[in-house]
């Protein structure tokens, strides 16, 4: 479902990282991806989400295919949960009536929480209404920074529920996160690279 080869990135101008990052994830696996604050799983996770710049390499994924949760909620503040996920629902080309998101609330443990502004959810209870867009958006491929975050032990457990399922039903998915995924592979994207001086710099220095 995803192919990367060789692939380097750039965060801003200046930062180069990532260098010859390559692996696949198939239909029915999670890959976890490893490694340091700052070494780029968040800027890998926006790239193959489309969102960031290629230095070199390839991407293989169906754009259409994926769902991305990321770091932030993604949520209006001013917005309810109910409207939050509705306007997701209607982005992605699917109904967002009231009804269309009864069992994306459910799935997180957010019934009765709808009508509430996205700027008075606890911090657990916005990133599960971040994450009711997996269910609610029902595409193949998830990627996900940090998903587990600020979740307590059940909301984490449900999380792993809802990921079981979704890999059990012929999904995939890539994330990150420092603590463990139960049944999901790991990817340690290693200690820190400095990119190389490009050829003929030290002659104009
Ligand atoms: N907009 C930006 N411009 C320039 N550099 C950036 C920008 N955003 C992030 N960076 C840098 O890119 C590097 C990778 O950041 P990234 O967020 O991908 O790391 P991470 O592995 O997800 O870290 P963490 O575990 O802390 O979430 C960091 O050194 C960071 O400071």
């Amino acid at each position: 479902m995803l192919t990367v080869t060789d692939l380097a990135l750039r965060r801003g101008l200046f930062a180069r990282m990532l260098e010859g990052v390559s692996f696949r994830v198939g239909r029915g696996e999670a890959l976890v991806l490893r490694g340091r604050n700052g070494i780029g799983k968040t800027t890998l996770l926006r790239a193959v989400a489309g969102l960031g710049r290629i230095e070199a390499g390839r991407i293989e994924v169906d754009p259409d295919a994926v769902a991305f949760a990321g770091h932030l909620d993604g949520l209006k503040p001013s917005l309810t949960v109910a409207e939050n996920l509705s306007f997701w629902a209607r982005v992605h080309g699917r109904p967002g009536g009231r009804q269309d998101l009864v069992g994306a609330l459910a799935a997180l443990d957010l019934a009765g929480l709808e009508d509430r502004a996205a700027a008075d959810l606890s911090a657990g209870q916005r990133r599960r209404a971040g994450l009711a867009r997996l269910p609610l958006l029902a595409r193949p491929f998830w990627i996900l920074d940090e998903p587990t975050v600020t979740l307590d032990a059940v909301s984490v457990a449900l999380f792993e529920g809802l990921l079981a399922g979704h890999l059990s039903g012929g999904g995939a998915a890539l994330l990150s996160s420092h603590l463990p995924v139960a049944g999901a592979r790991e990817l340690d994207l290693g200690p820190f690279v400095p990119a190389p001086v490009p050829t003929g710099a030290e002659e104009r220095w």
